[in-house]
């Protein structure tokens, strides 16, 4: 995992253990707009078959760092290389291992999902049985079969949202790039559309997703940058993200019985690194508290305390964006 401090770039720790060829690499990528730094200097890392996210609120500048990435807007400074191909010497190459679906749909109203992948798919060459097989691939995995018939301008915003991932999918690329695909989205969609991402990686597809929602980034992402203001401010796994936050989880034991030789019993324990008795029993900062909690729930009943309830509140990427930046991820 690594963090930058303001005014760096994030450097990218090389990973030892890592084999295969990153699916995409970036390197201090700059995008300024008169004054405003809107990409300043983010590196990142994607391997194949990962689910890499980007998180930010809005204005972050991660809609402007994929553009850059897909080739749509010239960086200011920094390089992006697709499947070990250079962006800026040979962009039709690198384009061709990436799809890319953006913020605003793309999608003819009047033609209905199976026209309109057939005509995107034509686009990117794709032609006869291949194409036909392609088309009714994306139709399944995004789940507009039955739709699939009726024009697009009938459908709802999600059911929009999930063709225009399906015209990203049709040429098969070795990276995905998803630009807040789920903003504005009804519930079913979007639970469809975080399905359909899910398959896709576990089929072997990279993607690069960009949210502001923590909850998608934690549910669907193998790692995550942290990006604000231009920069990525950390980023890892989850739980190494969460690990910056530096505070333990929150386990409290609801009771009462022997709640001081309790305290005493749970307070050795090497996991436990403070306890604090009130009202309603033992509130303890724990770390690891999922693996530590059995040893904890034992200690305090065989001292004597009787247990209502047991609670586990775990730091989460709010937590963690807070820590970097001092401010709330949700506006
Ligand atoms: N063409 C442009 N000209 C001037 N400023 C721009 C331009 N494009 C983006 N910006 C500014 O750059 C910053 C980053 O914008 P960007 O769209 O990349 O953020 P974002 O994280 O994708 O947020 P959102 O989800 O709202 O699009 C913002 O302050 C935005 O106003």
């Amino acid at each position: 995992m690594t963090t930058s401090s303001p005014g760096t770039a994030a450097p990218v720790r090389p990973d030892q253990t890592r084999t295969s060829a990153p699916v995409l690499q970036v390197d201090g990528l700059v995008r300024v707009y008169g004054d405003l730094r809107a990409v300043d200097g983010v590196s990142l890392r994607v391997d194949p078959g990962e689910t890499f996210g980007l998180l930010g609120p809005n204005g972050a500048g991660k809609t402007t760092t994929i553009l850059m990435i897909a080739g749509l807007l010239r960086p200011d400074a920094g390089s992006v290389h697709v499947a070990g191909t250079d962006m800026a010497a040979d962009p039709i190459r690198a384009k061709g291992h990436l799809g890319l679906v953006p913020q605003e749909l793309a999608i003819y109203p009047e033609l209905s999902a199976r026209d309109n992948l057939r005509f995107f798919g034509r686009l990117q060459g794709l032609r006869g049985t291949r194409l036909k097989t392609r088309v009714e691939e994306v139709l399944e995995l995004v789940g507009l079969e039955d739709r699939s018939r009726k024009p697009s301008k009938t459908f709802s915003g999600g059911m929009k949202r999930r063709l225009n991932i399906g015209i990203g999918l049709l040429h098969e690329p070795t990276l995905l790039i998803l630009d807040e695909p789920t903003v504005g989205v009804d519930p079913q969609s979007r639970h469809a559309i975080l399905e359909s991402v899910a398959t896709l990686t576990e089929a072997g597809m990279a993607v690069l997703y960009t949210t502001h929602y923590m909850e998608e980034a934690e549910r669907l992402c193998d790692r995550i940058a942290v990006m604000d203001e231009g920069r990525v401010q950390a980023q890892g796994t989850r739980d190494e993200l969460v690990e910056l936050v530096g505070d333990a989880d929150v386990v409290v034991l609801a009771g009462g019985g022997a709640l001081e030789v309790a305290e005493a019993a749970v307070e050795v324990l090497p996991a436990v690194q403070r306890v604090t008795r009130d009202a309603e029993g033992l509130r303890l900062t724990v770390r690891g508290a999922p693996t530590a909690i059995a040893g904890i729930v034992t200690a305090a009943t065989d001292a004597g305390m009787s247990l209502h309830d047991v609670q586990i509140t775990r730091p989460d990427l709010e937590s963690v964006f807070l820590h970097l930046t001092g401010r709330a991820l949700r506006d």
